[in-house]
């Protein structure tokens, strides 16, 4: 179809961004073979790219315009200024083709405090039953059982027949079965699936793929079996300039969207919804589209020259990122990990594992396998006044009463750690993610992350312009609150003690015998940790997880809402957003299940007006 028909022709419903969220609508609203539906996404469709396919490829699609936006952010004051790539998907899929495949889940109490927040509906019950809808869970083999346990996950939370795949990694390290023992003689349980409130412990890292080890993702799990309806229209290469709004006076009350304006061949063209606009662009685009739209502070847009529609100076704030700091250690020789895969013919032996459909050790990231745990932290360093005092310093709203009940309790996660037999340079990562995979010196390595589950820095993302080609400026504000910085080195001192710990100190390199040298030297920090050279390493090593959230957040409107709890825009009739912006506060885990359900949410709250 040219897209000259896509212009003339009349659709239900137009996405804009054809990612995680944007194709799990289009997939769910064209079920209906009466609901006509067009998706505008920026990037192309790479359904066959073994980049994206295999999931240890995943380091090379950073920095590369054809896979990724490659925004930066404004330097962080609180890690000595330093600007952090912001890597976002620009391919059909979305972020969910260039993610880390990690799945570890968000719990049944972060839900509720959303609803409570204002949401009715939005509650674990609900999100529960997206998830299933959204998954498929692959039980471990006995083989995966056997290295890592089955890390105690519950059938009955979990999915059978959904699109996207869930599996365990499979693992080839010769580590790979100390974790859990590790965890274990540190005395932290793992008793309940992780998806129960309160659960902590460690786990075997689900991954985004199947059981072939490919990787599960929007376009591939969403999309590539319903390409062929006649009644979805996928347009890429389409960049999407702005909403066209007729303001409340003409529109008579709100503000009601007229068109879409996109860009295609270096040609403006204008599609028109009948009944809704839905705008999937993530969590930097959507509030971007909306400023340029007339949509936001009016300060800001009058000194840009951008027509007012809306005045809402909550869109673009509100912006929240798990900030994560690494710490890698050398290991004993044998053990086998990522770095192994330099070696040409170690490398060949993966792929060819890999293309027989057996999997291997390509199939899970470049982790290979991966262990998570979470831990209340702040339970025990809550003891000291000065530390609580500085709790709720600057933050007095609506979502530090939750915050400040997580950080009192013992049986909630302030951090979470990743385990992977890999080695990260976390000082070249911040600049360009592909960086961060390259550890520079050969030999092998065992790694983990602390990542706060629950940030109490906001930032924001907004336009710069009114040309919608420039960049937005991104300042995720990391590490802005002195609890934050706090949580992460005690995260580091933690994971310190992980490896100190058998049986994975086994595996560790003797740091006396001069070997841990070359990690001095990479790391510029002596291999034995204090809390001095702890608080340097978070300032110098701290980057994201890449999961920024509440940009568009679905709160009321006078608590900094941008869009209700049927996630319509404030003040504008036929627009919705639908993506990873709309979430008020961040949830532990990684997020690309959440987005899922939020999108599978979205499509039965869309179904249900429409009567579809
Ligand atoms: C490097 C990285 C690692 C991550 N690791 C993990 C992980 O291991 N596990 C996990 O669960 N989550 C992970 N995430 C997060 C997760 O993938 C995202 O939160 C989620 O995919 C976001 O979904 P979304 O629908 O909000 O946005 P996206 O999936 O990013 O979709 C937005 C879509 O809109 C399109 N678009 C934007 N602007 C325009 C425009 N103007 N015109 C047309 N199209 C436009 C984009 O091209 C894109 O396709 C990671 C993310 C990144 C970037």
């Amino acid at each position: 179809m040219s897209v000259q028909d896509i212009e003339s022709k009349s659709y239900d419903f137009v996405i804009i961004g054809g990612g995680t969220a944007g194709l799990v609508l289009a997939s769910r609203l064209t079920e209906n073979p009466d609901t006509h539906v067009l998706v505008l996404e920026a990037g192309t469709s790479k359904l066959d790219d073994p980049k994206i396919n295999i999931p240890a490829l995943f380091t090379q699609l950073y920095e590369d315009p054809e896979y990724d936006w490659c925004f930066k952010s404004t330097p962080q004051h609180a890690l000595n200024n330093r600007i952090i790539a912001q890597p976002r998907g620009k391919v059909l899929g979305g972020s969910s083709a260039i993610n880390f495949l990690m799945a570890s889940p968000a719990t049944a109490s972060e839900f509720q405090h959303w609803e409570e927040l204002g949401n009715p509906g939005w509650n674990w019950e609900s999100m529960l039953q997206y998830y299933r809808k959204s998954e498929t869970f692959n039980p471990p083999t006995a083989e995966q059982a056997a290295l890592y346990g089955t890390g105690n996950y519950d059938r009955s939370l979990y999915g059978s027949d959904g699109p996207v795949q869930l599996t365990m990694p499979i693992g080839t390290a010769a580590s790979d079965a100390a974790w859990q023992p590790t965890l274990q003689a540190l005395g932290i349980p793992s008793d309940k699936d992780p998806r129960v409130a309160g659960s902590l412990g460690g786990w075997p890292m689900l991954k985004y793929t199947d059981s072939t080890g490919k990787r599960s993702y929007a376009a591939s799990a969403y999309y590539a079996s319903i390409a062929g309806r006649p009644n979805l229209t996928v347009l890429t290469s389409a960049y999407v300039t702005k909403m066209l709004l007729d303001p409340p006076e003409k529109a008579g009350g709100l503000a009601k969207v007229a068109g879409v304006s996109f860009i295609l061949d270096k040609v403006e063209h204008i599609v028109r919804a009948t009944k809704e606009t839905i705008l999937a662009g993530g969590s930097y685009m959507s509030p971007k589209l909306l400023e340029l739209s007339g949509v936001g502070s009016s300060s800001l847009l009058q000194k840009l020259g951008i027509d007012v529609v809306v005045d809402n100076a909550a869109v673009g704030e509100n912006l929240q990122d798990h900030p994560m700091v690494p710490l890698i250690i050398e290991a004993q020789d044998g053990v086998m990990g990522a770095e192994s895969f330099r070696q040409p013919e170690v490398l060949q032996w993966a792929l060819n594992e890999w293309m027989s459909g057996r999997g291997g050790p390509l199939s899970s990231g470049i982790n290979g396998t991966s262990f998570f745990s979470t831990q209340s932290i702040a339970h025990h360093i809550g003891q000291s006044p000065d530390f609580m005092q500085s709790i709720g310093t600057n933050r007095d709203d609506e979502h530090s009463p939750f915050l400040r009940k997580l950080l009192s309790s013992d049986s909630e996660a302030d951090l979470q750690f990743s385990f992977a037999p890999a080695g990260f340079d976390p000082y070249k990562g911040g600049e360009a993610l592909s960086r961060l995979f390259t550890h520079p010196d050969p030999g092998n390595y065992l790694g983990s992350v602390a990542v706060l589950t629950h940030p109490f820095s906001r930032g924001s993302v907004h336009v710069t312009s009114s040309d919608p080609q420039i960049s937005p400026s991104i300042d995720p504000n990391y590490l802005d609150h002195p609890v934050d910085f706090e949580l992460l080195v005690q995260g580091v001192l933690f994971m310190q003690k992980v490896f100190e710990t058998k049986p994975l100190a086994d595996y560790v390199r003797d740091r006396e015998d001069g070997s841990g040298k070359k990690i001095q030297e990479s790391f510029k920090i002596p291999t034995r940790i204090d809390r001095g050279i702890a608080e340097k390493l978070v300032r110098e090593g701290t980057i994201p997880s890449w999961h920024p959230v509440g940009t568009c957040a679905m709160l009321p409107r006078e608590k900094g809402g941008v869009v209700n709890p049927q996630l319509k825009v404030y003040g504008v009739d036929g627009l919705r957003v639908v993506d990873a912006s709309i979430m008020p506060v961040l949830l532990r885990g990684n997020i690309a299940s959440v987005v899922y359900a939020i999108g599978e949410k979205a499509a039965d709250i869309i179904k249900e007006e429409y009567n579809l």
